[in-house]
C-alpha cells in the first residue's frame, strides 16, 4: 500500500460500525439501524453475522448484499467478518479476521486486492499480523465489553501507545467498550479510528450517535 492509499485508509477507518442482525431486534431493524448509521456518517462497516440467532445461508447472503449496497451508495467501506467465502460472494471491500480464524498466510493470498484487517491483543500479535500483510489492525478489547462473550481481558489505550512507540505505523482501530465518553482518548492514544457495536446499534438514535461520535473523533484527530 502506498502512502496515499494508507492515508485514505486511515480516514476511512475513522468511525467503523460493526454489527450483525443478532445485535438488533430483527433483521429489518438491523437494516434500518445500518441506514441510520450511514446517514450519521460512519466511514466503514463490518458485517459480523455470527452466534445465536444469526442468519445463515441464502438469508445471510441476501442481507450482506443489501448492507453492501447501502454502504457503497454512501462511500462507506464494506468489510466482512471471518467469512472468506461470504466476502467473495458479496464482493466486499475486505475481510476482518482474528487470531483463531485461520492461517494468515493463506488468508492473505485469498484476499489479494482486498483489505485485510487482523485483530491483535498484544504487540507480538500485531507484529505477526503485519508480517503477514495485514492492512490494518483491530486493537482490543480496549475497555470492558458485554457484546462479545469470548472477549479477552481489556488492554486499555496502553496497547495503542505501546504499538505506536514500537514504530507500528499501519492503521490502528480500537475496539471494545468504546462510547461517546471514551472515543476521544482512543484516538489521542494513536488510533486512526474506533470500531463500535453497541454504542451505535443500541443507541436510541443511531444516526445522532454516529454523527456525535464522528465529531469527537475528528476533534481528537485535530488535537493529536
Ligand atoms: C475492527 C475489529 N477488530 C477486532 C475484531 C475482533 O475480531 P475477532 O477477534 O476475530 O472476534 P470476532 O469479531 O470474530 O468475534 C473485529 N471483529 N473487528
Ligand atoms: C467484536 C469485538 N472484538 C473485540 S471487543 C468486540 C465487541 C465490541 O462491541 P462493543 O462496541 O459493544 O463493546
Ligand atoms: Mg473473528
Amino acid at each position: 500500500m502506498n502512502t496515499q492509499e494508507m492515508s485514505r485508509l486511515q480516514q476511512d477507518l475513522s468511525l467503523y460500525f460493526v454489527a450483525g442482525t443478532m445485535n438488533c431486534h430483527s433483521p429489518e431493524e438491523f437494516y434500518r439501524i445500518l441506514k441510520q448509521a450511514v446517514q450519521g456518517g460512519i466511514t466503514a462497516f463490518q458485517f459480523r453475522e455470527k452466534g445465536v440467532n444469526s442468519l445463515s445461508g441464502q438469508k445471510q447472503l441476501e442481507m450482506a448484499k443489501r448492507a453492501k449496497e447501502v454502504c457503497h451508495k454512501h462511500d462507506v467501506l464494506f468489510i466482512v467478518n471471518d467469512d472468506l467465502d461470504l466476502m467473495k460472494a458479496v464482493g466486499a471491500d475486505g475481510l476482518h479476521v482474528g487470531q483463531t480464524d485461520g492461517n494468515l498466510r493463506d488468508i492473505r493470498r485469498e484476499t489479494e486486492g482486498k483489505l485485510l484487517g487482523v485483530s491483535a491483543h498484544t504487540l507480538a500479535e500485531a507484529k505477526d499480523a503485519i508480517v503477514h500483510g495485514a492492512d490494518y489492525i483491530g486493537v482490543g478489547p480496549i475497555y470492558q465489553t458485554r457484546t462479545k462473550s469470548d472477549a479477552k481481558k481489556p488492554v486499555g489505550v496502553d496497547l495503542i501507545l505501546e504499538l505506536r512507540s514500537n514504530h507500528i505505523n499501519v492503521p490502528l482501530v480500537g475496539i471494545g467498550g468504546i462510547t461517546l465518553q471514551n472515543a476521544g482518548e482512543v484516538i489521542k492514544a494513536g488510533a486512526d479510528g474506533v470500531a463500535i457495536i453497541s454504542a451505535i446499534s443500541g443507541a436510541v438514535d443511531p444516526s445522532s450517535a454516529s454523527s456525535n461520535l464522528l465529531q469527537i473523533i475528528y476533534t481528537a484527530k485535530r488535537e493529536s
